[in-house]
């Protein structure tokens, strides 16, 4: 048999004891199996009330039982939702008893790999499935509601479409050399491709914001020991309550914490102080140190008015893409104001970590690197959409190359051929089974 025959079974609620658990069944199975748990036929999409009994005819649970018959169901196929207690006791008692009845256990992702598979929706919008159940922050949440909704995909979709047009356009003046007229000097091709590279543009930028959005930005704070760099985790994260998580590592590791800033989630790093030091395990430190730096979406330099200047060789060689600020903290010693400055290296800000004042200019600053109030055109991205679109830049670039440079027309429609490919990697037109089974198996069991 088929994977693609199968009828798959799996709890999709989450475990533990609940309210109400639910149990999802797809596939051509289902319609037996429903038969035999309602003692008749359902009807489609109604909520019907049924006692679930094992093989021997012993109570499982009751509840409701619903039915939705191919294709108008979240995969495509036949699917049975069985709604029940919320009790994993119960819930496997009736997970039993629809694998015996011919359903397997579904891997993760697998309902949705169906609905993607079945054409209910792209591989973008199947990935935002998965970001929108593992959102940490409303602003996530919203955006991952848009790409599920084909925010992001129809983006993609409008300028794959133009892409295609300029290809057909360049290789329809390949194909007609004799006819005297230089088809690749028109400056109307030129033209359509410089908007295309503008329109990627602005695509990479708001898919990168998208990630943001997704992941949370990611700050690494860097400093002097004692420069209170805990003290403004704290500040940060005591105002707005919602600390998640709190890995430490070992010592002179990196920290991390992840909070909410109204809304916009940020991925703090602790990391240990970036100073040359011949001690072999700070020196792992510092190496960790420079690693998370250079993931990080910002650098965010604690230190003094004393040390401000000889720290600030710590934001050096730093790529062009990380944000950088620095904090003046302490300044309730200094006897100075809060107040913050635009400088060609960064952004400053005077605020004190223990009395916090000047704080809310540092909040306001990272909530709009994080991508809030970016409101109803934001959609949520992941960092391989980024990728795709980095090709894609790369590809158009070259192709532009090209054509002002030699009028190679065969060169530069291969170049768009391979920026249309790069493209349809995102929603999936063109993808491996390597890249499939990556994504979907990183989703939950019953989803
Ligand atoms: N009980 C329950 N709640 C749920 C889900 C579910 O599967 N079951 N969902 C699971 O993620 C989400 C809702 N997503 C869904 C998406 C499409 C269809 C569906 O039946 N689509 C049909 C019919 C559409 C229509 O009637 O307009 C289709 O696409 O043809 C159902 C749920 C959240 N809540
Ligand atoms: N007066 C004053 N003291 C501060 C301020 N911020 C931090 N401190 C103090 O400075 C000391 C060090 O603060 P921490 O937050 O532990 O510094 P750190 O950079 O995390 O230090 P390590 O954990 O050693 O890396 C503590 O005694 C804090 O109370 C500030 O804004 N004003």
């Amino acid at each position: 048999m088929t994977s693609a025959v199968d009828t798959i079974a799996a709890i999709a609620s989450a475990p533990g004891a609940a309210g109400v658990g639910v149990l999802r069944v797809s596939g051509p199975a289902v319609p037996a199996i429903a038969r035999h748990l309602l003692g008749r036929d359902p009807q489609p999409r109604h909520a019907h009330f049924a006692v679930f009994r094992d093989a021997l005819g012993e109570l499982i649970d009751q509840g409701l039982l619903l039915y939705f018959p191919a294709p108008a169901s979240y995969t495509g196929e036949h699917v049975l939702e069985l709604q029940g207690h919320g009790s994993t006791v119960l819930l496997d008692g009736l997970l039993r008893r629809v694998c015996q009845l011919g359903a397997r256990l579904a891997r993760p992702g697998e309902f949705t790999e169906r609905a993607f598979l079945n054409g209910k929706m792209d591989l973008t919008q199947a990935e935002a499935v998965a970001d929108l159940i593992a959102a940490r922050s409303q602003a996530g949440a919203r955006a991952a509601l848009h790409s599920m909704e084909g925010m992001f995909s129809r983006k993609v979709d409008a300028l794959l479409q133009a892409l295609i047009a300029l290809r057909v356009h360049i290789e329809a003046a390949i194909d007609f050399p004799e006819e005297e007229i230089d088809f690749l000097a028109d400056p109307a091709i030129t033209r359509q491709l410089d908007a295309l590279r503008e329109r990627l543009a602005d695509l990479l930028r708001e898919a990168q914001r998208g990630v943001r959005l997704n992941d949370g930005l990611r700050v690494a704070i860097i400093g002097r020991p004692n420069a209170g760099k805990s003290s403004l985790l704290n500040a940060l994260a005591g105002s707005e309550r919602a600390i998640v998580t709190d890995i430490a590592g070992t010592t002179r590791d990196v920290l991390r914490e992840s909070l909410s800033l109204d809304g916009v989630a940020l991925e703090l790093a602790d990391t240990a102080g970036l100073r040359e030091t011949d001690d072999p395990v700070e020196r792992e430190g510092v190496r960790r140190a420079h690693g998370e730096l250079a993931r990080a979406d910002v650098a965010l330099l604690v230190t003094d008015t004393q040390h401000a200047e000889h720290d600030l060789a710590l934001l050096s060689d730093l790529p062009a893409s990380v944000e950088r600020l620095v904090l003046i903290n302490k300044i309730d010693l200094a006897h100075t104001h809060s107040r913050y400055e635009t400088r060609a290296d960064a952004i400053w800000v005077w605020a004190s970590a223990k009395t916090g004042e000047g704080l809310d200019a540092l909040r306001d600053y990272l909530k709009q690197l994080a991508g809030a109030g970016s409101g109803e055109g934001a959609f949520s991205a992941r960092r391989r959409h980024v990728l795709a679109l980095e090709q894609v830049a790369v590809h158009l670039d070259s192709a532009a190359d090209v054509l002002l440079a030699t009028r190679a027309g065969e060169l530069a429609a291969e170049e768009l051929r391979q920026a249309q490919h790069a493209l349809g990697e995102i929603t999936g037109t063109y993808s491996s089974d390597d890249l499939l089974g990556a994504i979907f198996s990183s989703f939950c069991i019953g989803k």
